[in-house]
C-alpha cells in the first residue's frame, strides 16, 4: 500500500535557462507543496505502512535546507525547476527512507511534477 505526507515551504527562485523574455527568468517565489509517497506492505500488527511522523522526521532536513532560501544558491539546484527539485529531494531522502516511492513537487495550485526515481 502507498501512503503520503504533504509538506509546504516558501522559497524564491529564477529559471536561468528559459528563453529570453520568459517570465520565469525573473526572480519570484512560490509556496511549494511537496508530497512524499512511501510504498510498503501494511504492518498488520501496527495497522500501518509507516508512522506519518517518521516521514515528517525524514523530511525535516530537507525543509531546513529549502525553507525561505533562494533555491538557485543551493548546490545542485542552480536550475531549480520542479523536475530538478523533485530529483534533488529524492536523492537526499532515499537513504533515510528506502521505501520512498514518489516525490511530487507543486509550484502552484495548477503545476508540478512527480518523480519516482526513474
Ligand atoms: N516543466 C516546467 N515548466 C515550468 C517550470 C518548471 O519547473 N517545470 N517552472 C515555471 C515557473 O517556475 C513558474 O513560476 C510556474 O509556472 P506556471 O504554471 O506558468 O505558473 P503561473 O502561476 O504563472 O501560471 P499562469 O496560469 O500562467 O498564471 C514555468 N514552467
Ligand atoms: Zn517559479
Amino acid at each position: 500500500m502507498e501512503i503520503f505526507r504533504e509538506f509546504t515551504f516558501e522559497a524564491a527562485h529564477r529559471l536561468p535557462r528559459v528563453p529570453e523574455g520568459h517570465k520565469c527568468a525573473r526572480l519570484h517565489g512560490h509556496s511549494y507543496k511537496i508530497t512524499v509517497h512511501v510504498e510498503a506492505p501494511v504492518d498488520e500488527e501496527a495497522g500501518w505502512v509507516m508512522d506519518f511522523g517518521d516521514v515528517k522526521r525524514a523530511f525535516k532536513p530537507i525543509d531546513t535546507q529549502l525553507d525561505h532560501y533562494y533555491l538557485n544558491d543551493i548546490e545542485g539546484l542552480e536550475n531549480p525547476t520542479s523536475e530538478n527539485l523533485a530529483r534533488w529531494i529524492w536523492d537526499r531522502m532515499i537513504a533515510e527512507l528506502p521505501t520512498l516511492s514518489a516525490i511530487t513537487v507543486r509550484e502552484t495550485c495548477t503545476s508540478g511534477c512527480t518523480y519516482r526515481g526513474e
